[in-house]
C-alpha cells in the first residue's frame, strides 16, 4: 500500500498508475492537478494555466495514461511541445509514470535520425511526444497516423505559436479525429492562444491557479541596472558572491552564450554552453550532465526556458532581458519549482528600464531594484539564504537522477528503457544491475554535491570575512 496518496486515489486512477505516482513521492495533487485531472478524466477539453513548476505535466499525463488501451497498437495520445528538450523531458516523465504499464511512448523531434524514428513508429506506439516540425514530417511520409488519437495535448502552446509553428500545429490537428479530447497547458496564456484554443476545443473550462501574480511567490526577483559594457564583469563578480547550487544564465544570442561561458571558465567557474547551434547529441548530453550536477552554471538561450525541470536550480540570471514578458515568466520559472525557493536576477541597461516596467505590469508584481555594488561586495542576504535553504532532498535528487538518466531515451518500451540505461539484464535477477547502476550514479552525485557545497561554504566564509 502506498504512503499518502489519498488525493490521487480519489481520482480513480488505475492501481499501476498510483504505484508509479507513489514511487515519485507525490503525496497530494498540486492545485492544478486537483482541478484539471477530474475534468480531463471525464473527457472534457481543458485549458490549464498555473505558475511554473506546479506540476502541469502530470496534470495531463496522468489522465492520458488512464485512457490508453494497451491492447491496441494505435497512437492514442499526442503531445506537442515547442522545444526538443521539453519533448525529451515529457517522454521521460511518461516513462516514470507509466513504468508499471505496457505503454509505448515515442519522442519525435528534429536533430535525430528520421529512419530510426520510422522504425520505432512501425511498432506499437501509444503516445507520441514531439515538436511540430518533425511530427509533420512523419505525417507527410505517412509513417504516422493520428486517426485513432483520443487525447491531444498542446503544451506551452503560446511558445509554439510564437516560434511560428501555428500552421504546422493546425495541419497536425486537422489529421486527428474530430471527436477527441484536447488539453492545453501553459503558465502564460496570451489572447492569441485562447483564440486558437476556442477554434479547436469544445467549450473548454479555463482553469487558472494562483494567478494573482504570474510568477511563483517562492521566486525572489531582483534586477540590477548595469551598463551593457560592464555586464560580463558584473556577472562574474555576482556569481562568485552568490554561490548558487545550480544556476541557469539566460543570454539572447548563441554567440554571446559561447562568449560568456568562456569568460566564466576563465574565472575557474564550472560552466557549459547550451544553444540551438549545438548538435542534438551534445544538447542532450549537456542537459543530462546538468541534471546530474556535473557542472554548476548552464549558460543558454531560450531553448532551456520552457518547461525544463531540473532539481537544484537555486538561481536564474537574465544576463540579457528577454524580448517579452512571457519569456521572462518562463525563464525565472526554472527556479523555485515544486514548492522550493529560488532567486531570479535580471541585468537591465538604463535604457531597458521601461521594459522592466512592462514585465512588472504583465506579471502583476513589482520587482525589487538591487544595488549591484553592494551585493557584489558583500553578498546580499536573500541570495545566501536561498543557497542554504535549497539543497535538494535525497528523495528529489534520486528522482532527478532517474529523470536525467532516462531523458535521452527516445522510446519508453520496457525493453528500450533497459537498453537506454546501458544495463543488460541477462543472467541476473531482473532489475538488479539497473538498481546497482542507479545507486552508483547517486553516489557519484553525492560526491559532486559535497564538492560544490564545500566550495560554497568556503565562499560564504570568505564573504563573511570580507563583510
Ligand atoms: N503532486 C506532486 N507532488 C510533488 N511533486 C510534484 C507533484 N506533481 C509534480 N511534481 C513535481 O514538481 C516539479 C514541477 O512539475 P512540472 O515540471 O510538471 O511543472 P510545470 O507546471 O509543468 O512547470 P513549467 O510551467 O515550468 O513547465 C517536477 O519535479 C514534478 O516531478
Amino acid at each position: 500500500m502506498g504512503r499518502n496518496r489519498g488525493g490521487f486515489k480519489e481520482f480513480g486512477l488505475k492501481e499501476n498508475i498510483l504505484k508509479a505516482v507513489d514511487d515519485l513521492y507525490f503525496e497530494t495533487p498540486t492545485p492544478i492537478q486537483q482541478e484539471t485531472i477530474p475534468l480531463a478524466l471525464e473527457g472534457k477539453d481543458v485549458i490549464g494555466q498555473a505558475q511554473t513548476g506546479t506540476g502541469k505535466t502530470a496534470a495531463f499525463v496522468l489522465p492520458m495514461l488512464q485512457k490508453i488501451n494497451t491492447d491496441l497498437k494505435d497512437v492514442q495520445g499526442l503531445i506537442l511541445t515547442p522545444t526538443r528538450e521539453l519533448a525529451i523531458q515529457i517522454t521521460s516523465d511518461i516513462e516514470e509514470l507509466a513504468k508499471y504499464m505496457d505503454i509505448h511512448a515515442v519522442c519525435l523531434h528534429g536533430g535525430r535520425d528520421i529512419q530510426a524514428q520510422m522504425n520505432k513508429l512501425a511498432g506499437k506506439v501509444h503516445i507520441v511526444v514531439g515538436t511540430p516540425g518533425r511530427v509533420l514530417d512523419h505525417l507527410h511520409r505517412e509513417t504516422i497516423h493520428f486517426g485513432r488519437t483520443r487525447v491531444l495535448v498542446l503544451d506551452e502552446a503560446d511558445k509554439m505559436l510564437e516560434m511560428g509553428f501555428q500552421e504546422d500545429v493546425e495541419t497536425i490537428i486537422a489529421t486527428t479525429p474530430r471527436k477527441k479530447q484536447t488539453l492545453l497547458f501553459s503558465a502564460t496564456m496570451p489572447d492569441r492562444v485562447k483564440q486558437l484554443a476556442h477554434r479547436f476545443m469544445h467549450q473548454p473550462p479555463h482553469i487558472r491557479i494562483g494567478l494573482k501574480q504570474l510568477t511563483s511567490e517562492k521566486i525572489k526577483q531582483v534586477y540590477y541596472v548595469v551598463n551593457q559594457s560592464d555586464k560580463t564583469e558584473e556577472l562574474v563578480k555576482l556569481v562568485q558572491n552568490l554561490s548558487p547550487y545550480l544556476c541557469i544564465i539566460f543570454v539572447n544570442t548563441q554567440k554571446k552564450v559561447d562568449f560568456i561561458t568562456d569568460q566564466l571558465l576563465q574565472e575557474g567557474l564550472d560552466a557549459k554552453a547550451l544553444h540551438g547551434g549545438l548538435s542534438q547529441n551534445k544538447r542532450e548530453r549537456l542537459m543530462n550532465e546538468f541534471r546530474q550536477i556535473k557542472f554548476q552554471y548552464l549558460v543558454c538561450t531560450d531553448i532551456a526556458a520552457r518547461g525544463l525541470d531540473v532539481e537544484g536550480v537555486t538561481h536564474v540570471i537574465n544576463y540579457d532581458l528577454p524580448s517579452d514578458a512571457e519569456s521572462y515568466v518562463h525563464r525565472v520559472g526554472r527556479t523555485g519549482r515544486a514548492g522550493e525557493e529560488g532567486l531570479a536576477i535580471s541585468f537591465v541597461s538604463p535604457r531597458q528600464k521601461p521594459m522592466m516596467r512592462k514585465i512588472e505590469s504583465v506579471i502583476k508584481q513589482s520587482i525589487e531594484e538591487g544595488i549591484l555594488s553592494q551585493s557584489t561586495k558583500s553578498g546580499t542576504k536573500p541570495i545566501t539564504n536561498v543557497t542554504q535553504n535549497r539543497k535538494p532532498s535525497v528523495k528529489t535528487i534520486a528522482k532527478s537522477t532517474e529523470k536525467g538518466a532516462q531523458s535521452s531515451a527516445s522510446s519508453s518500451s520496457t525493453k528500450e528503457r533497459k537498453e537506454s540505461s546501458g544495463v543488460s539484464n541477462k543472467k541476473v535477477k531482473p532489475g538488479y544491475k539497473k538498481k546497482l547502476a542507479a545507486a552508483k550514479q547517486r553516489e557519484e552525485q553525492k560526491e559532486k554535491r559535497k564538492k560544490i557545497q564545500k566550495k560554497i561554504n568556503q565562499q560564504l566564509k570568505n564573504n563573511r570575512r570580507k563583510g
